[in-house]
């Protein structure tokens, strides 16, 4: 079996600048995705992979995000390693077109030279994206950076055409991932040939929907 089986992933994560600071609270939601039948937790930092690795038996996309590249999502090597001795199962790495502080064939070699027996999930934003890095056999292919760089800034998410598009023509597994909000969505994707779906800001980032519930409020107030 592949280190994911086929089924909901839920993201939960939490950056600097959000109002929950509390690493519990990745963990507790965490929990309530597994109850609730996600195959698996897709999260940031090494201290969120830890502390639901050692909460719960889940498979663990582990991720760090460094803004000082504009290949933002685990650009290097060490940043790899800290989420993979922190227990993940999985690393997400950019592999967008964006620039990056190393290349992306050295970077998939030296993480499998030192950790074998962890996966590698490609972030990809295009259809070109995920054909220039099928060589390098990532495990997954996901949709994640779509609308989030230059060449796809404005493109509606999900993207459920790429995902159709993809699953046609690759031979690795699709992870349809961005902007995912309902069930009507999820459901398209998986017909469209989705492995798995992600679901994150939609269930796990819920001061936002507090706020769409808000500024609805105020004309009234
Ligand atoms: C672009 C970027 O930084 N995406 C991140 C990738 O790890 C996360 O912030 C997203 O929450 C995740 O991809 C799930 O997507 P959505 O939250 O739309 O369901």
């Amino acid at each position: 079996m592949r280190q994911i089986p086929r089924g909901i992933i839920i993201s939960c994560q939490l950056e600097p600048g959000d109002p929950i600071e509390d690493v519990c609270f990745v963990v507790s939601m965490a929990k309530a995705a597994k109850y609730a039948g996600a195959v698996a937790i897709r999260t940031n930092e090494a201290k969120h992979v830890r502390a639901i690795k050692e909460s719960l038996d889940i498979p663990v996309i582990g991720l760090v995000k460094d803004r000082n590249y504009k290949a933002f999502i685990t650009p290097t090597f060490e940043h790899a390693k800290q989420v993979i001795e922190a227990g993940a199962d999985l690393v997400a790495i950019d592999c967008t077109r964006n620039e990056r502080p190393v290349e992306l064939d050295k970077l998939f070699e030296q993480i499998r030279l030192e950790f074998p027996n962890v996966g590698i999930v490609a972030d990809i934003a295009d259809e070109l994206d995920a054909e220039r890095v099928q060589s390098l056999k990532p495990d997954f292919i996901a949709t994640t950076l779509c609308g989030y760089t230059s060449y796809t800034q404005g493109w509606r998410i999900p993207n459920l055409d790429l995902v159709k598009k993809l699953s046609k023509k690759l031979f690795i597994p699709i992870i349809a991932e961005g902007g995912y909000s309902t069930v009507e969505e999820v459901e398209k994707a998986f017909e469209y040939g989705a492995y798995a779906v992600v679901i994150g800001t939609a269930i796990t980032r819920p001061w936002l929907t507090i706020q769409r519930f808000v500024r609805r409020a105020q004309p009234f107030l």
